[in-house]
């Protein structure tokens, strides 16, 4: 984890922002002008974040933030403002600060805020990566150089587990987009009434209880690229808004008078037949068209199986320096098995069995008694509890126990994501969205 750069002029406001984040558990610096900022900027670290007053004695703090992204420093912005200073702080927004405070809201807004960015920023920084070398994903390599300089729409085809979000992220680090925001949302986590906000953003009173405004993904992803995970769960009326954004670069947030600009490239991934969705009415079929002007498909874990032992191999050093363990292998039989099984649940599936044999093993090699029961679940099906009170108990316990991790919960549960969300959605047990 990062530290929280905080600049502030005014000791006392210093100290009591410090001690808050502090007390969480967050190293912080300071400085307390622009120009202290600057210093401190030429040694942050990709984890770092900055909350940053406004106003400064010898600036605002908006020159460092339009520097920082000039340099391509994208480190999340957080802006402390007075209850006058509101404008200009949202006009901030527009040169990348993630969100602004007002101070009056501090002590319930900012940990909450801090503890988000932090999930985001780590997620993008700690998950190690495999290259894949079977045929398939040649191919796939290949496809992914060939479209991702361009500002083509791309979808992703797939079931659960097999990469997709890691193919959309290779996308983004190959693209002329590099430098800008990646931003990930899973659709299948919106519901009806929360998609418009979460993607498009609202303005402060644009309903009971907007106290603030909130900045939306379109607005995060703006000169970067924006992942739609699990995208044939739009709901109608936000795929109609979407639509309207991609052709024009124009949305408008709700309780908003303007159309703001945003200059976004798409990539969406599902694991449904969107085709199908479309013929039934489900998804529209000019958004469609849109978001498939190039299909990278991924074929599921067991169709290439070139790549088993080496994702095992990868996973299991991985998880010997998670849990302090010292496995140096598989035995033959535990490498015939980890060959004959299908793995339903793909790559994420094959994960977790290695991790928890790498936790079972005592020896230096890994047995085939090791390797947990192979999932039953069809990619995608629910293999939870009939009753359905019970299931419902058990999936707020794994979500506790996961803190709120959704891919950990859905491991714990030995469900898939989407029979996750979709369970969640069923049982209306309702989640934050830093929560992921
Ligand atoms: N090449 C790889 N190297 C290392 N880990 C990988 C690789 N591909 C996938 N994984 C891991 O497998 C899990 C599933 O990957 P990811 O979330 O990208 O799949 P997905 O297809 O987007 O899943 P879903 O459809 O459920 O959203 C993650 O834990 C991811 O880190």
């Amino acid at each position: 984890m990062g530290r929280i750069i905080v600049i502030e002029d005014n000791p006392v406001f210093r100290d009591h922002v410090c001690g808050m984040l502090e007390k969480a558990g967050y190293k912080t610096r300071t400085a307390y002008d622009c120009a202290g900022a600057r210093r401190l900027l030429e040694e942050l670290d990709d984890g770092d974040i900055i909350v940053s007053d406004l106003r400064l004695p010898d600036g605002e703090c908006t020159e460092v933030l339009e520097r920082m992204r000039e340099a391509g420093i994208r480190n999340p912005f957080v802006i402390m403002t007075d209850y006058a200073q509101v404008a200009s702080a949202v006009s901030s927004m527009r040169l990348g600060a993630e969100d602004y405070i007002p101070k009056t809201l501090l002590q319930e807004k900012l940990l909450p805020r801090i503890s988000e960015l932090v999930r985001k920023t780590e997620r993008r920084h700690t998950i190690p990566i495999l290259e894949r070398r079977s045929a398939a994903f040649r191919t796939i390599d290949r496809r992914i150089s060939l479209v991702a300089p361009t500002d083509i729409g791309v979808l992703i085809l797939g079931e659960n587990g097999t990469g997709k979000e890691h193919v959309a992220e290779k996308i983004h680090a190959q693209s002329t987009r590099q430098k800008g925001p990646f931003v990930a949302i899973d659709c299948g986590m919106l519901t009806r009434e929360l998609a418009a906000s979460e993607l498009f953003g609202y303005e402060k009173g644009a309903f009971t209880g907007a106290i603030t405004g909130k900045k939306g993904c379109m607005a995060e992803a703006d000169g970067g690229t924006l992942f739609l995970d699990e995208v044939g769960n739009l709901p109608a009326e936000v795929q109609q808004k979407l639509l309207r954004a991609l052709q024009t670069k124009c949305y408008r947030p709700t309780g908003c008078t303007r159309e703001r600009k945003a200059d976004v490239r798409i990539v969406a991934a599902t694991n449904e037949n969107l085709e199908k969705a479309v013929e039934e009415g489900r998804f529209r079929r000019d958004l469609y068209h849109r978001l498939k002007e190039f299909v990278i498909k991924i074929p599921p874990l067991r169709e290439c199986r070139e790549d088993i032992l080496p994702l095992a191999e990868f996973f299991r050093e991985l998880a010997n320096e998670e849990l302090g363990r010292h496995t140096e292998g598989f035995d033959k039989e535990a490498e015939k098995e980890l060959m004959r099984r299908m793995w339903a649940g793909n790559v994420r599936e094959l994960k977790q069995t290695v991790r928890s044999a790498v936790l079972l093993t005592e020896g230096r090699l890994i047995g085939a008694d090791r390797l947990e029961a192979e999932s039953t679940a069809q990619a995608g099906s629910s293999l939870l509890l009939k009753d359905g009170n019970e299931e419902r108990e058990r999936i707020v316990r794994a979500l506790a126990q996961a803190d709120g991790n959704r891919e950990m919960t859905a491991g714990l549960l030995g469900i898939s994501r989407t029979t996750l969300y979709n369970k969640m959605k069923e049982y209306g047990i309702m989640q934050k969205k830093s929560e992921k």
